[in-house]
């Protein structure tokens, strides 16, 4: 089924360099990618490797050398950064959701910013609003609540909603349980699972976490340098790990051989 989706998302051959000189940084090299929709890919990689460069790259907030970007449709070109115009092909969920969300807005003014740019007339957008809240299991009068009075779980659920409320058609979530606790991790990441089916929303998951990646992910890309290590089915990459530096990065996982979420648990 899936390999007769479409593809939605492609990357042929992308260079990145920052600086120039002796101090350049080739942040990504040659690297090739593609998903189909309603697929999930979790790209890993140690710090540095690249992860959230490519992000940026399809978002547009990063420009490119050289090589192919093709995002829900749209090309990019090589050159300097261009933001994507359609906000409908892609949408970023962030790391932290300490400092994603405006301490001035409520949630509902956050979200029905999301749905109305321009307008951001709340209450003209109140049921959609609290449709959205309750698709992220938040009561409706979150939608007067401030960032400061949510969890930090609860702040991710709002950004996930102000992420999926336009109905993208690709979403790149970067780290976004890195800043929770683990017994939260596992519950954000299992509504952002459950979304993604309903949806049916193609994703890259960008995660440190080789247990999180494998509860969310398809596929997996494996990034080290700036290059493509290793891709293919999660389950496979993860069983039977083809390139050396993903046998590294799977033999300093916590307490596997599972991947326990909750990798206190997990190591006695
Ligand atoms: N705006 C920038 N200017 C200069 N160098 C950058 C910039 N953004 C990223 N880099 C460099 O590009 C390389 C890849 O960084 P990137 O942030 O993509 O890695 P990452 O895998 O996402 O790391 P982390 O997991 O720590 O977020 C690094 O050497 C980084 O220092």
């Amino acid at each position: 089924m899936k390999q007769q989706s479409p593809l939605q998302l492609f990357v042929e051959d992308l260079d990145v360099t920052f600086g120039s000189g002796s101090t350049a940084t080739h942040a990504l090299k040659k690297l090739s990618l593609s998903l189909h929709h309603g697929e999930s890919l979790g790209l890993v990689g140690e710090s540095g490797s690249g992860k959230s460069t490519l992000a940026k790259v399809l978002t547009g907030i990063y420009g490119f050398d050289s090589g192919r970007a093709v995002v829900a449709g749209h090309e990019l070109t090589p050159g300097r950064r261009k933001p994507l115009k359609d906000r409908r092909a892609l949408q970023m969920i962030p790391q932290d959701p300490y400092s994603s969300l405006s301490p001035r807005r409520t949630a509902g003014q956050t979200i029905a910013e999301a749905l109305d740019p321009k307008g951001a007339d709340t209450k003209k957008h109140r049921a959609t609003v609290i449709e959205w809240l309750e698709r992220v299991e938040l009561p409706p009068e979150s939608a007067d609540k401030y960032p400061y009075e949510f969890s930090g779980g609860q702040r991710q659920r709002i950004a996930i909603a102000r992420a999926l409320c336009i109905n993208p058609k690709i979403i790149i979530a970067d780290e976004i349980t890195s800043a929770l606790d683990l017994s939260v991790q596992a519950e954000v990441l299992d509504l952002l699972g459950q979304l993604r089916r309903e949806l049916e929303l193609t994703m890259i998951f960008i995660s440190h976490n080789l247990a999180v990646v494998r509860h969310v992910s398809d596929r997996v890309a494996v990034l080290f340098h700036g290059e493509l290590m290793e891709e293919g089915d999660a389950e496979a990459v993860f069983r039977n790990p083809q390139a050396e530096y993903t046998r590294q990065l799977l033999n300093s996982v916590p307490g596997r051989p599972g991947f326990n979420l909750r990798p206190d648990r997990a190591a006695a």
